[in-house]
């Protein structure tokens, strides 16, 4: 278990980290979002002690992650997944790692297989690429055995069938009753793997709760209605105020998407006309319109990165080495 009480963080002027309070539970996979910029790797280097908060504290196991003795084995992290001596190999990589934290050689072996990386064991480091970084990083994050797992944008430069298993290990982590939290500003990345989200913008948190219960909060929810007489439905519908689109036929009968009206409405008014119904199904916002719409006010820098002719958006190439390289910097 993972608990952040009014975790903040100050650089000058800057807030990176704004009064974050969050817990994140064993056996599930809890998706870390938020636009550039938002506080996310600040947060997770403060969980992991390479952050000194301003104020509030951050907890593994109801400890401070420093306080514990031999780390990986109650918490494994990728973080950076450039941050590796370029001259050693894998294996070398890991086995010092592997000492440091009095952890036994055959894991070495045991994360390589598992991530896939031991036909190339005693390749040098330097030559890898992204990917196989990636990979790298996982099997240092998973050499503890620990409970507590935590990735910083892991899926960058993994390839499409890469992306499959990585998301495949961390939902068997979780099954495992581990605790897995997963920061990605991937929206569709996080529909398919997390069981919750936390949600920050600007430092502060926007949301805590199940990946359907954040879907359901956007303005994109409708209802799929299949009918026999849809002209007719349809225009109850609209008079009822709801907007309607009539999509295709489909065996005998017209398919209609509504909104404006939950799905229990438009039953009701459905049987008042006696008019028969197929299909009612609500579908809930997609998860990428949602994040948009409630981050909205928390993204203001968007325009102004476009502006400037930066980045605008979402991050995709993995790095915001500016601030990685200055939160490094701070020497902790
Ligand atoms: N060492 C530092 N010195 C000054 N400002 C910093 C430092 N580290 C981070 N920041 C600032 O704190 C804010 C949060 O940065 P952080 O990297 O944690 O966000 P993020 O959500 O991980 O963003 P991204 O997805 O772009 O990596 C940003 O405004 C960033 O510029």
């Amino acid at each position: 278990m993972i608990e952040v009480k009014g975790l903040t963080k100050r650089y000058g002027e800057v807030t990176a980290v704004n009064g974050l309070t969050f817990t994140v539970r064993p056996g599930l996979v809890t998706g870390f979002l938020g636009p550039n910029g938002a506080g996310k790797s600040t947060t997770l280097r403060m969980i992991l002690g390479l952050n000194r908060p301003t104020s509030g504290s951050a907890t593994i196991g109801g400890r401070p992650f420093v306080r514990h003795r031999a780390g990986l084995r109650h918490a494994g992290a990728l973080l950076d997944a450039g941050d590796v001596h370029g001259g050693r190999s894998a294996a070398a990589h890991l086995w010092a790692l592997a000492r440091g934290n009095g952890l036994p050689r055959r894991r070495v072996g045991e994360v390589l297989r598992e991530v896939g990386l031991e036909g190339v064991a005693r390749r040098r480091v330097g030559g890898f690429s992204l990917g196989m970084r990636q990979r790298l990083g996982i099997a240092a994050a998973l050499l503890g055995d620990p409970p507590v797992l935590l990735f910083d944008e892991p899926v960058n430069g993994l390839d499409p069938e890469g992306v499959r298993w990585v998301r495949g290990l961390f939902r068997r982590l979780a099954a495992e009753g581990r605790t897995v939290l997963v920061s990605s500003h991937l929206m569709s990345e996080m529909e398919h793997t997390a069981d919750r989200l936390v949600v920050i913008g600007r430092g502060e948190l926007i949301a805590d709760e199940s990946v359907a219960d954040f879907a359901a909060r956007g303005t994109g929810a409708s209802v799929t209605v299949r009918t026999p007489d849809p002209a007719e439905l349809a225009a109850v519908l609209v008079e009822a105020g709801a907007r309607v689109r009539h999509d295709r036929a489909s065996a005998g009968a017209g398919v209609l998407t509504v909104t404006g009206l939950s799905a229990d409405r438009v039953g009701e008014l459905a049987f008042e006309r006696r008019i028969p119904l197929y299909e009612l199904a609500p579908r809930a916002a997609s998860l990428e319109q949602a994040f948009m719409e409630l981050t909205a006010a928390h993204a203001d820098h968007r325009t102004s990165a476009l502006k400037a002719g930066g980045q605008a958006g979402w991050r995709d190439d993995g790095s915001s080495a500016a601030s990685r390289s200055g939160a490094r910097k701070e020497g902790v």
